[in-house]
């Protein structure tokens, strides 16, 4: 091999893919993007340091990522552990106290502290905190509906208020927020409930007014008729997808869910991309192509060819 050729590349190729991000560095230059880490895509040590990576990077280039995180596997690998029974009905986990004691104790005690190491292992950037503190999420008790029947979910909660102070302090001081999702339940306090992560997510990217919010999972993306693999959603408008939800099933209800919300609630972008793929948020914003599926206001206006 040329002594020229590093990694693979050439200094011409190394040169262009760091002129390929310069649009997206000027795009996103002080954005806020609101980064959902899922359980599944948590698997190995690799990509977990390599998402650490990818956080402090946006950091360092000017963008503000705040973190929130997931850990279903991490939840069930406990609960079995512990020989707690528990079972997800319309993707959510019907949450008894006894699994509630667990939830809190995995997210905030075990992968958050994870989270957080990792990404302080660059430099000390990393706070964690969850919906309890300082206020930042209130929740009420879920009704859920499964194939059109109401379903006791038990100790699951919905976001229905966010007191984002905390989490802002944390932006305006250069850090990087780490946030785990437990909540207080509003008509009770002292209660937690649990909310899916993907679902908190959505509330907190409204409610601090983010650029982007950015779903990373184990799959490419939003299969229209999953699991066909010719039926990968590369981009969806906000009225397609609502149409669409009744359809969807499994992890992939809140998920799309809560894209749908963001965007409703004004985050311009919503995208769901493969956590497997090292890397992968830094592809999904530095590069032109992206990756995923993303999820749009409206549908995008037909070009002159479509109108030929
Ligand atoms: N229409 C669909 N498109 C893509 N994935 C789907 C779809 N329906 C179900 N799935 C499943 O949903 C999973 C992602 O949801 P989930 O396991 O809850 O992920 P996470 O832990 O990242 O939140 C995928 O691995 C896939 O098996
Ligand atoms: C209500 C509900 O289902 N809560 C989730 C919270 C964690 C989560 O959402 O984790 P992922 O993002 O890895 O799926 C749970 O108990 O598994």
């Amino acid at each position: 091999m040329s002594s020229d050729v590093v990694n693979g590349l050439l200094p011409e190729q190394k040169a262009e893919v760091l002129l390929e991000a310069l649009p997206w560095l000027q795009e996103f230059a002080g954005a806020l993007v609101v980064v959902k880490y899922g359980g599944n895509a948590m698997v190995d040590d690799g990509l977990k340091a390599a998402f650490a990576h990818d956080m402090v990077f946006l950091r360092q280039v000017g963008l503000h990522p705040v973190v929130v995180h997931g850990g279903g596997p991490q939840i069930n690998a406990m609960l079995e552990r512990l020989d707690i029974h528990s079972e997800f009905r319309g993707g959510l986990r019907v949450t008894t106290p006894e699994a509630m004691d667990v939830v809190r104790m995995v997210l905030t005690g075990q992968v958050s502290r994870e989270l957080v190491g990792l990404i302080n292992a660059h430099g000390p950037r990393a706070v964690g905190l969850s919906g309890e503190d300082g206020g930042l999420f209130g929740a009420v008790r879920r009704h859920a509906v499964v194939d059109g029947e109401p379903v006791d979910v038990g100790l699951v909660g919905d976001v229905v208020e966010v007191h984002p102070a905390a989490v802002q302090d944390l932006l305006d001081a250069g850090r990087i927020p780490v946030v785990s999702t437990v909540a207080p339940d509003v008509d009770d306090p002292t209660q937690v409930l649990n909310v899916n992560a993907d679902t908190a997510a959505a509330a907190l990217a409204v409610a601090l007014g983010a650029k982007k919010l950015i779903v990373l999972t184990d799959v490419e993306g939003l299969y229209t008729s999953w699991p066909d693999k010719d039926s990968l959603v590369e981009e969806i408008s906000a009225p397609d997808l609502a149409e669409l939800l009744p359809s969807l099933t499994s992890g992939m209800v809140p998920k799309m869910e809560a894209c749908l919300r963001a965007v409703q609630g004004g985050v311009p972008r919503a995208t769901v991309i493969d956590g497997r793929q090292p890397h992968s948020v830094l592809l999904e914003v530095f590069t032109t192509r992206g990756n995923g599926t993303m999820v749009v206001p409206a549908p995008a206006a037909p070009t002159k060819e479509a109108h030929a």
